[in-house]
């Protein structure tokens, strides 16, 4: 990846939810990372685990609770209306449910159009040939552009819901959930135009999805979520190679091998019991109720981060020691 800048930073962020007057839904609970530029972060986790609130606060489409959220060095949450508006041209979103994001009663060129129209950028003139070249540049025809999202598919409206993200050159997207909605024939076509967006334009992506099966094929690095906080960081292949966290161990034990001739051997791990509230979760590490390695100091110390292998890191006493282990290699290594 060369010389690799960051261009997003996630220090600490907290959401928290009130829910009436005494109880508060710890969605995002101290969650930490970093995006270089030009890559896919994959943040994964199953239904409720805080994914999307992560990334709606990094956009600050939610206020945060607590932490930092850097774009090229700026905190989000410090920006006054109109550094918050000029954000927008470099930061968009594509949402998970291409039926429900785009307005039924706008045309085509009306949707792809509104973040132009914020912007005040490709006016006059100009307005229509661009909006023709982004029908182009996502697969679609440019006399698409008269028509209603009711007259697309789902793989078609998402590709319509891409172009509008890609209407102002913005240098990051969030994607959330883009393609859980689609049939599994037609993820791929997505993905692989995400993919290929990125690499003609630079983009850096942060993906969000519940399966980890597609995130490996587009993230360069994957967090993966639990109950409102990362529990694993590493690269794409070391989490399919190297998975250490018990909760990305059971994951991955779920995905499904996609070839019928091959006998899949592997043992499934079905977690126990049922995924806490996050408005009352576990002491201590909060994957310890379901964990099957679970030890005693699990319930009282919340576990900290250790860098098991270079860039891998995970949250869990299991491998606690190994941080001063690695860290004793790397001096002696000197
Ligand atoms: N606006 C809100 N007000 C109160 N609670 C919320 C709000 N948005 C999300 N939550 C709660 O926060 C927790 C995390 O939700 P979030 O949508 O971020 O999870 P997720 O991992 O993206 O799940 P999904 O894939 O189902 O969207 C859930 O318990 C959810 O009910």
């Amino acid at each position: 990846m060369g010389q690799r800048e960051k261009l997003v930073e996630v220090k600490h962020l907290k959401k928290h939810f009130t829910m009436g007057k005494r109880s508060v839904l710890k969605a995002v609970d101290d969650v930490s990372f970093d995006i270089y530029k030009g890559e896919t972060f994959g943040l994964v986790g199953e239904s409720g685990c805080g994914k999307s609130t992560t990334g709606r606060t990094m956009i600050r489409l939610y206020d945060r609770t607590a932490g930092q959220v850097l774009f090229n060095g700026q905190d989000i949450h410090q920006l006054n209306a109109k550094e918050q508006i000029a954000l927008t041209k470099n930061v968009q979103m594509v949402f998970q449910d291409p039926y429900a994001s785009l307005n039924p009663r706008s045309t085509v060129a009306e949707i792809i159009a509104e973040p132009m129209d914020v912007h005040g950028l490709y006016t006059g003139k100009k307005r229509k040939p661009r909006i023709q070249e982004l029908l182009e540049i996502v697969g679609l025809n440019r006399d698409h552009a008269n028509r209603f999202p009711h007259e697309f598919s789902g793989g078609q409206r998402q590709r319509i819901g891409i172009a509008r993200a890609l209407s102002v050159d913005p240098d990051f997207i969030i994607a959330d959930e883009p393609i859980s909605a689609l049939d599994v024939s037609v993820q791929a076509q997505v993905v692989n135009l995400m993919k290929q967006l990125q690499e003609e334009r630079g983009l850096t992506y942060l993906f969000i999805a519940h399966d980890l099966s597609m995130v490996k094929h587009i993230s360069d690095r994957i967090g993966v979520m639990y109950l409102g906080n990362i529990v694993e960081l590493t690269s794409s292949a070391s989490l399919y190679q190297k998975p250490l966290h018990p909760y990305t161990q059971a994951l991955l034990s779920a995905i499904p091998i996609p070839d019928p001739d091959i006998e899949d051997k592997r043992e499934r791990i079905i977690l126990k019991g049922e995924l806490p509230s996050p408005v009352n979760p576990p002491s201590g590490c909060v994957f310890r109720t379901r964990c099957p390695v679970a030890m005693a100091i699990c319930a009282s110390v919340k576990p900290s981060w250790t860098e098991v292998d270079d860039q891998h890191y995970v949250a869990c006493h299991i491998f606690e020691g190994q941080q001063a282990k690695k860290t004793k290699e790397k001096i002696e290594q000197l």
